[in-house]
């Protein structure tokens, strides 16, 4: 193959190079022959004939002039630029027509995309220009050729066929050749054309545009940094809300389950404490360890002693002082009734622990060996806020012995409790329901759970045990004990077994069957067991009962409930206000109508919070206004108001939010409609009921209990019982419990532990029949209990004001439930669009549809409105 060399002027070439705006470079080096300097002297006298040459001289001689106008263009503009353009030229022999056309289809193109440029490109139109003069003589030179040799094959016919013959084969193999080689060509002048036009097109914003790429690549760092940053600060923030909610976690376990502690018990650490405590130079330890003794008649470990120290529990109160003795010195069964808050939890507590240990200690000095966990101790309870309450108690007295301690309640994930219980612990605290449960194989597998197996039992444990008698639990009392003692078989008679409860003495009285059942099913041994009731008198007038009830009333068959009626019933005859009520506790009534009640509840709250000159005060006015947060010690109150229903419990709490205007609800509120006036002193109110999960009903514990702060809690009945707040000073019962038993636990929850505590029992003409009736039973007169002084002074001025309150927050809450109504109804449609069912009339039911027709702005305006009239009527005057 031979190619046809392109004939520019090498000075021509060279000046170009130079400028950098030709290079030339081979595509193919088989096809493409690439011109330069050198070749052109070598090449140029071998195969290109005078003629050409001339002919080429001529379109380099056009060349010349174009040069001097391409230099000046060059000398004005491409200094600052550099450019580079790529020509790749393949020629064949057989290509001259095709190439003619193509060449100038690519002239034209060059030429077509120069044309519209600047002076710059003016200039670079010439060079382009000046190529295709140069191509044009090429084509010239191509034509000639292929003349000359169409000449020579007519002359070879004649002479030789053969030969014609092999020409015109050669002829169309070239033909065809060139052909395909011709499209490559023009592929090739396209893509050169590309880069010219690019090269063209960018040199002269080189400058500019290195500028702006450096800007842009600057741009684009800052954004990436930007980006990583907010990445970082995104994970930093993740981070710290991981570790909140492990801290969180961490609580929340504390307080809802009790998780293996850290430590668990190490037999070694506690004979070396035992040695260790009993050195301490701490004389107030000493005195503690002295009280713990009970006059010596008491051998609690050192290990307890020490963790009761550090609790502040320095000396035994009276129920302990008189239970522990026989709980751990002679083991036996105790049945401990005694008021409200005088301490019987420790009174299990500390024996159970004390004796697990002692024998613990004991087998390991004897045998050199420490047995396997395992579960010796079931504790029933009534309420899950107990257990966990109860859980708390023995954490105390674990402190150092570190043994392990499960709670496993209803409400909770029962496989997170099955693996609780797989890494056996030694006490269970648990609800009768949920015991069962586990107690219960599956039927399909007869799986059994980690709890099945009983037969280590030696300690069993009935809190609240006139509670736990009511017919919900009974049966799956009457199973667990059944099971127990069925797994435990002889050893039975190891079992020591506690029944506590501050109102057993009442039941025992009222002839309760369910009692009945519940001593025929539990063990108490009737040889060795201790009753201990520290009520005192039950002269219960009771119905059924006759003239004198205070002896045994049952027909007592077994000599267990014989035992113990017979005890709790042989009590001195005392005033029942001396008995069955905390010591510490001020009992009074508030009568009133029933459609009165909040009204004056919302009075006696307000004279109890404030002092008559501590009332509101103006928007702006710091004064001595707290801030929000902690308060000083006995600088705050705590109250808990029961209710029989969840409805009532729930307007009330709501309706005193407003009253009180708890910042909670402003919170949610748009900024512009909030009435940015506050109290004095700030009161946080609470709502808690058994409708709650479990885990909010804590939380809400929790927080009441802990926060140093003013608060109402409105609760039903799920928190009468057992439950030990850290504070509270005033109980209010706003209807009629449902049982004299649930009269004495509400007034309970405060005086407890020998504090002081007040009772305001609300008394309506509806109720009032029914209330006299219940505190006879417990042996109250109600026309001996004082009335509350505050209420018998209020003025009718005072009542005038009271309704307009009340009223306004009726209308305000009715808003609340607008906007609340507002909310749902655009939640619904927002789901309903997701699930594109929005056009569907058919589909929405007359429920799920606003049930007003109020914007939320109006309600806003209209509660401002309304809480500003509260608040004058209430704190201005
Ligand atoms: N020895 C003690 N020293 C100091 N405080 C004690 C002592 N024993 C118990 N307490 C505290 O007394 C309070 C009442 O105790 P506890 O809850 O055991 O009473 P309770 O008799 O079980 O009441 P309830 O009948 O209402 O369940 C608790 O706060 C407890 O921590």
């Amino acid at each position: 193959m031979d190619f046809k060399k392109i004939k520019i002027k090498p000075s021509i070439l060279k000046e170009l190079k130079q400028e950098g705006l030709i290079s030339i470079e081979a595509v193919d080096g088989s096809e493409v022959k690439v011109l330069d300097t050198n070749n052109l002297q070598e090449g140029e006298l071998k195969n290109v004939k005078k003629s050409k040459i001339d002919k080429n001289d001529k379109a380099i001689a056009l060349n010349k002039k174009k040069k001097k106008k391409l230099n000046k263009a060059k000398q004005t503009e491409l200094n600052k630029n550099e450019s580079h353009i790529v020509v790749k030229k393949k020629i064949n022999k057989k290509e001259k027509s095709n190439g003619k056309i193509s060449r100038r289809n690519i002239n034209d193109e060059l030429s077509g995309t120069t044309g519209g440029l600047n002076g710059t490109v003016s200039g670079l139109s010439d060079t382009t220009s000046s190529l295709s003069h140069t191509t044009d003589s090429l084509s010239h030179t191509t034509d000639s050729y292929k003349i000359n040799n169409k000449k020579k094959v007519e002359h070879g016919k004649t002479k030789n066929k053969a030969i014609s013959k092999s020409i015109k084969k050669k002829q169309k193999k070239i033909m065809g050749d060139a052909k395909k080689k011709l499209k490559r060509l023009n592929d090739n002048n396209i893509s050169i054309n590309s880069d010219l036009e690019k090269s063209i097109t960018e040199e002269p914003k080189k400058g500019k545009m290195k500028k702006n790429k450096m800007e842009k690549r600057k741009n684009k760092m800052e954004k990436r940094k930007s980006k990583m940053e907010k990445r970082k600060s995104k994970m930093e923030k993740r981070k710290s809300k991981m570790e909140k909610h492990k801290s969180k976690m961490k609580k929340g376990k504390e307080n809802q389950i009790a998780v293996p502690s850290k430590k668990r018990f190490d037999i070694n650490e506690v004979i070396k404490n035992e040695k260790n405590f009993p050195k301490s130079d701490d004389i107030k330890y000493l005195i503690h360890c002295k009280e713990w003794s009970i006059n010596k008649s008491v051998d609690i470990l050192h290990n307890i002693l020490k963790s009761l120290y550090d609790n502040n529990f320095l000396s035994p109160k009276e129920i302990q002082k008189q239970t522990l003795t026989d709980s751990i010195k002679l083991k036996k069964d105790i049945v401990v009734i005694s008021k409200t808050g005088t301490g019987k939890t420790l009174t299990f507590c500390i024996p159970i622990l004390n004796n697990i240990v002692q024998k613990k200690i004991k087998m390991f000095k004897k045998k050199n060996k420490i047995n396997k966990p395992k579960l010796q101790c079931i504790v029933l309870v009534p309420t899950r806020e107990l257990a966990i309450q109860i859980n708390k108690h023995f954490t105390f007295v674990n402190k150092y012995v570190n043994i392990y301690i499960a709670t496993i309640i209803g409400g909770l994930s029962v496989i997170k409790q099955n693996k609780i219980l797989a890494k056996k612990p030694e006490i269970v605290i648990c609800t009768p329901g949920r015991l069962r449960y586990f107690l219960q194989p599956k039927q399909e597998k007869k799986q059994m759970t980690n709890l099945y197996d009983l037969k280590h039992i030696r300690y069993f444990v009935c809190d609240e045990v006139d509670k736990l008698i009511e017919t919900s639990f009974l049966g799956d009392i009457k199973f667990i004990a059944k099971h127990m003692y069925k797994c435990v078989g002889e050893k039975k008679k190891f079992i020591q077994t506690f029944l506590l409860s501050a109102t057993l003495n009442l039941t025992v009285q009222m002839k309760n069957e369910n009692l009945i059942n519940l001593l025929n099913c539990v063990a108490i041994r009737t040889d060795k067991h201790s009753i201990f009731n520290l009520n005192g008198a039950c002269t219960v007038a009771h119905e059924n009962s006759g003239n004198n009830s205070n002896h045994t009333t049952y027909n007592i068959n077994t000599n267990t409930r014989h035992t113990i009626s017979n005890n709790v019933s042989t009590c001195t005859n005392k005033n029942y206000m001396d008995t069955i009520l905390p010591d510490t506790l001020s009992l009074k009534f508030v009568k009133c109508k029933k459609n009165k009640i909040l009204h004056k509840l919302f009075y006696l709250l307000k004279n109890f919070f404030f002092n008559e000159e501590e009332e509101g005060e103006e928007e702006g006015q710091e004064g001595e206004r707290q801030k929000e947060g902690e308060q000083q010690p006995g600088s705050f109150k705590k109250v808990i108001i029961f209710l029989n229903t969840i409805k009532d419990t729930k307007n009330a709490a709501t309706m005193f939010q407003f009253l009180f205007f708890d910042k909670v609800l402003e919170s949610s509120i748009p900024n512009k409609y909030r009435i940015n006036k506050s109290l004095k002193k700030n009161i946080n109110i609470y709502c808690l009921h058994s409708k709650l999960l479990l885990k909010e009903r804590i939380k809400k514990i929790n927080i009441f209990s802990q926060k140093n702060q003013n608060s109402i809690l409105f609760c039903t009945d799920v928190l009468s019982r057992g439950i030990d707040l850290h504070k509270c000073d005033l109980i209010v019962q706003l209807n009629c419990p449902v049982t004299d038993i649930t009269f004495v636990h509400r007034s309970g929850r405060t005086a407890r532990n020998l504090q002081k505590g007040t009772c305001v029992c609300f008394i309506t003409n509806e109720e009032i029949d029914k209330w006299q009736i219940s505190l006879k039973k417990i042996g109250l007169d109600l026309n001996k209990i004082k009335e509350d002084e505050t209420l018998i002074r209020t003025s009718d001025e005072i009542f005038y004001k009271l309704n307009i309150a009340i009223s306004c927050c009726e209308e305000i809450m009715k808003l609340n439930n607008m906007l609340k109504d507002n909310k749902n109804s655009s939640y619904l449609s927002r789901l309903a669009k997701e699930a594109e069912l929005e056009d569907e009339d058919d589909l929405s039911s007359d429920s799920d549809k606003s049930h007003n027709n109020f914007s939320n702005e109006y309600i806003f305006k209209n509660m401002l409105h309304l809480k500003k009239k509260l608040y004058t009527t209430l704190y201005d005057s």
